[in-house]
């Protein structure tokens, strides 16, 4: 038992749902984890030297898994969009508000300031997943997230293969991603179409030389749209995207073994030569 953990077991999920009141609708992204196993296990997935003192929640739902994440930490943050429930979870959690333990935000984790957190554990939206992981990947904090499973393998995924593209380039620039649990949909009410999967970041530096990263990730991103195409043509296709004023002059400057190859084939580390390559011999815009 930690320190935080009380001497009673935690919330059953069932019965927090029909306090709640809520159905939980899939098409704001609502599916509530109902299985106290996988909930239990979720807080433990946080790397073991990872400071706890401020877990941040995004989308708390009905509060199964910010139960969990009270009896692990100081203090947790949760930031919920539906009104109905952020009103809810101040309630069901009362004596966690007053004692400063618990914050909820109500609103759009895309827009609202976060909070000074360091760490994060979080069953996503999955409609929003991809831009609150690139939200919370920067911050350099380690994160445990439920996600869709393909978007989780798209994250782990290696070079030569088929789900690696710009997604797992730009997440494994901020951390070592793992996928650590596959999730059936009975874990979840109402259960989403696909099954999911957990994935843990933990922060790290890139093992790669970048100069100027919003470059490096816009012209990753850039790079993977011609993904079909070889290295040479997708620099001189995606310009407008990266932002390379002179794609030629990269073109001429890069070695032929690597414009022959597609995109697919590249690790993080070549991606990176090139993108040093490329702002060497090019001035670089704004791009898309
Ligand atoms: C997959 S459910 C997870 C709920 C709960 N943590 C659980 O595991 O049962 C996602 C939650 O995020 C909320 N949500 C959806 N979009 C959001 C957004 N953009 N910002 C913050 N919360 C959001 C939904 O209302 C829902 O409660």
């Amino acid at each position: 038992m930690t320190e935080f953990e009380s001497e009673s077991a935690s919330r059953d999920p069932d019965r927090l749902r029909r306090r709640a009141g809520v159905r939980g609708d899939p098409d704001r992204d609502q599916h509530f984890l109902v299985d106290d196993r996988v909930l239990d296990r979720l807080p433990g997935y946080l790397p073991a030297d990872a400071d706890r003192s401020h877990v941040l929640e995004i989308g708390g739902g009905t509060g199964a898994l910010t139960d969990r994440l009270l009896d692990v930490s100081e203090r947790v943050t949760v930031v919920e969009r539906d009104p109905e429930l952020a009103a809810f979870l101040r309630e069901e959690f009362a004596d966690a508000v007053e004692a400063g333990r618990l914050a909820v935000i109500e609103g759009d984790a895309l827009a609202v300031e976060l909070p000074p957190f360091t760490a994060c554990v979080s069953n996503l939206p999955y409609g929003v997943s991809s831009e609150i992981a690139f939200r919370l990947l920067p911050e350099g904090r380690p994160l445990v997230l439920m996600v869709q499973f393909e978007f989780g393998e798209r994250m782990v995924a290696e070079p030569d293969t088929p789900e690696y593209g710009r997604l797992s380039v730009s997440a494994g620039h901020y951390a070592d991603v793992e996928l650590v649990e596959t999730v059936p949909r009975e874990a979840f009410d109402p259960q989403p179409r696909v099954e999911s999967a957990v994935v843990r970041c933990t922060p790290r530096e890139p093992t790669y030389e970048v100069e100027d990263e919003a470059f490096f990730l816009r012209f990753v991103k850039a790079l993977f749209t011609q993904r079909r195409k070889t290295v040479r043509n997708a620099i001189r296709n995606t310009a407008h995207i990266s932002g390379l004023a002179d794609p030629d002059a990269v073109v001429e400057a890069v070695d032929e073994a690597t414009l022959s190859r597609r995109p697919g084939e590249l690790d993080p580390s070549a991606f990176a030569a090139l993108a040093r390559t490329a702002r060497r011999v090019s001035d670089v815009g704004g791009g898309q």
